[in-house]
């Protein structure tokens, strides 16, 4: 599998502008070939200072690679480099040594976000993930398990036809462990990568990596048995009528199928509603996970590598009556 590597502004002075545990960029890149050459990926890396070019690049190796794997650095708020991405189409993995001070709009068009605090092992984690066969269209994706452990391997799965999207791969949650966070908060962003690897392979429901970041998020994102719909959790949180229910994701697909919402308004949508979840708003008691695979594939459901069907959307509401 061939991957394109792509490096941000300044990341040239990787280890010399700050005390990076990780080394200098041409230490890095040396652990990525070096972790290729075991995965069996082959790398194309650039590094560069300028937008323009990093456009350029994915422009130029998009029939060339596989998938990417960014670090956009400073560039994490790029809608240029967004775009750029969503229209290359193909599967892309952003990594950050730390966790930004924002929200990543880069990420918007990643199938996954990885976050590190020391060292170069998110960059490692993400060849993993590539490696781990997630993006393969062989590998058949939660459009058809979500919500339901079929337990078969993946091998007992027909391969998709022409006409069949490739799986809908997750998401990172997008998490700021560095927001209280500790060290072992990240070590967590880490296992789970493992875990959707194995996941895939077993051909069950993928794992949502970086759920759960945070002592707090954990404690509240469990369902709590008798909780009740509707009931707002504290002030300033979510009211009843922003409260995740699968009534609610169905009325939005309904939308989007009516033409009343666009693909990209439902991936937004989609989004914004995954990132309140993970930051501990309820959801409907009891459906906490079904929600939020649905809202992972959603929000990937307008990019041309994950895009959803009309069938498939439909399907997607049928689990949600049935879940
Ligand atoms: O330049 C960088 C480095 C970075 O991309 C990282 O990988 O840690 C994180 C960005 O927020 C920052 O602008």
């Amino acid at each position: 599998m061939k991957l394109l590597v792509l490096h941000g502004p300044n990341l040239n002075l990787l280890g010399e502008r700050e005390d990076a545990a990780g080394g200098r960029l041409s230490d890095l890149d040396a652990a990525l070939r070096a972790k290729a050459k075991a995965l069996g990926l082959e790398l194309t890396i650039v590094q560069s200072n300028h937008e323009g070019v990093l456009i350029d690049t994915l422009h130029a190796e998009r029939k060339n690679v596989e998938g990417i794997l960014i670090n956009p650095a400073g560039l994490f708020t790029s809608y240029a480099l967004k775009e750029a991405l969503e229209a290359v189409g193909l599967p892309a993995i952003e990594v950050l040594l730390k966790p930004p001070a924002r929200e990543s709009v880069v990420a918007e068009a990643c199938a996954m976000q990885v976050l590190g605090l020391h060292g170069f092992e998110p960059y490692l984690q993400a060849l993993e993930t590539f490696s781990s066969g997630i993006f393969h269209p062989a590998i058949p994706g939660p459009v058809k398990t979500l919500g339901r452990r079929k337990g078969k391997g993946a091998g007992s799965e027909p391969e998709p036809t022409e006409a069949a999207p490739r799986p809908t791969p997750k998401l990172v949650g997008r998490v700021h462990p560095l927001k209280g966070g500790t060290t072992a908060d990240l070590t967590r962003l880490a296992a789970p990568a493992r875990s959707l690897a194995r996941t895939a392979q077993a051909g069950g429901p993928l794992k949502t990596l970086g759920r759960k970041t945070t002592a707090t998020s954990d404690a509240k994102s469990e369902d709590r048995p008798g909780k009740t719909l509707g009931r707002a959790p504290k002030a300033g949180a979510a009211t009843a009528s922003d409260l995740l229910t699968r009534a609610l994701v169905r009325q939005k697909i309904a939308d989007r199928l009516a033409g009343r919402m666009s693909e990209a308004e439902l991936a937004t949508w989609a989004r914004a509603k995954y990132q309140q979840v993970q930051r501990g708003e309820p959801a409907e008691s009891g459906h906490r996970e079904l929600l939020e695979d649905s809202l992972q594939s959603l929000t990937l459901s307008h990019l041309p590598a994950t895009r959803m069907t009309d069938t498939q959307l439909v399907d997607l509401m049928t689990r949600l009556e049935e879940g």
